[in-house]
């Protein structure tokens, strides 16, 4: 596999703490990368060090296969970026904020209609910044980063404080660049749901560590169904669910059942009715690629990942 970027065992400690601690990323060319974590877990400073922006404590940044910081013009060249808020002038308006960027970069003129086409702006492009919405805001930092034409994109939070719609747009923008351009991306979040509906790798940052790290389907198949049972003499119902082998466990005032085929089931409710046990409710629960995430950090280690995930 050709990874974009690869880290080795990246650190940054403030103070004795890790911010980042230990973390060896793997972005695959041509993926949408989800780098998913709550607020403080150190995406942001991951992404600091991925572009130069502060020194690692510790370890090293390979991007396209070459030392970051060895490289570092030439690898910078290759990447856009949207890292907090994007900086323009509220005054001006898109073309003349892309004007601005552009003749740093000196990247042709055409650069600027093909980028504000690509985000969606064109329909406002003379429009003073300062009137955009914060969707509108968000891509024209998007543009911005894509005035190089870049091989890597790296997005902080980019839907952070956008409404569902401007959600939907920011998040259809990242599909088709990977489509349509076969740019890789990486982005940042601290919900899963986003992440789940445009990534295909995810790494889960927690308290500075990466506890997980692989193919989006590999959190998905791990959320496997169980079975929730509201009976009455709880304790009693378990002896008799495990005197039949089927392991369960008390969660809520319910009896959890690991997935488990209809026939065991049904003579599972039989050996109940015949000890008396009344069964109330019977419930199909798929547990969420939400419930796994949070499983995971409040967990926040890599036996414990396992763990969470075959729950
Ligand atoms: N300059 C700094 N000095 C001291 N501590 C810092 C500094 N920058 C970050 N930290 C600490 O490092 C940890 C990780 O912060 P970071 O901003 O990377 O998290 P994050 O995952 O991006 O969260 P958020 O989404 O809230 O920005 C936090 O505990 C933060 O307080």
């Amino acid at each position: 596999m050709e990874y974009i970027v690869e880290t080795i065992r990246l650190t940054k400690t403030y103070k004795q703490e890790h911010a980042v601690d230990n973390i060896q990323l793997q972005i695959p060319k041509g993926s949408i990368y989800g780098f998913l974590g709550p607020n403080g877990a150190g995406k942001t400073t991951t992404i600091r060090m991925l572009l130069g922006l502060i020194k690692p404590t510790y370890g090293e940044v390979m991007m396209f296969n070459k030392p970051f910081l060895k490289n570092r013009v030439e690898l910078l060249g290759k990447v856009g970026s949207l890292v907090e808020n994007p900086s323009y002038y509220g005054h001006l308006n898109a073309v003349e904020n892309l004007e601005v960027y552009r003749t740093l970069l000196e990247v042709p003129k055409e650069r600027v209609k093909e980028v504000l086409e690509l985000v969606g702006l064109t329909y406002a492009m003379k429009k003073k910044v300062k009137q955009y919405s914060l969707g509108m805001k968000q891509r024209l930092g998007i543009a911005i980063a894509l005035l190089g034409d870049p091989e890597l994109l790296i997005l902080d939070e980019p839907t952070n404080g956008l409404d569902p719609q401007g959600i939907q747009e920011i998040r259809s923008l990242i599909n088709e660049l990977v489509k349509k351009r076969g740019i890789t991306i990486l982005v940042s979040s601290h919900l899963l749901a986003e992440i789940d509906q445009m990534a295909d790798y995810v790494g889960i940052i927690s308290k500075g560590k990466l506890i997980f790290q692989d193919r989006i389907e590999v959190l998905r198949k791990r959320a496997t169904g169980e079975v929730r049972l509201r009976v009455g003499q709880m304790e009693h119902a378990r002896k008799v669910a495990l005197a039949q082998g089927v392991p369960v466990r008390i969660d809520q005032e319910q009896l959890v059942i690991e997935e488990v085929d209809d026939t065991k089931m049904a003579s599972l409710i039989t050996s109940f009715i015949r000890n008396d046990i009344p069964v109330y409710r019977i419930q199909d629960h798929h547990k969420s690629l939400e419930d796994i995430f949070l499983d995971v950090v409040r967990k926040g280690g890599v036996r414990d990942v396992q763990e969470a995930l075959n729950q």
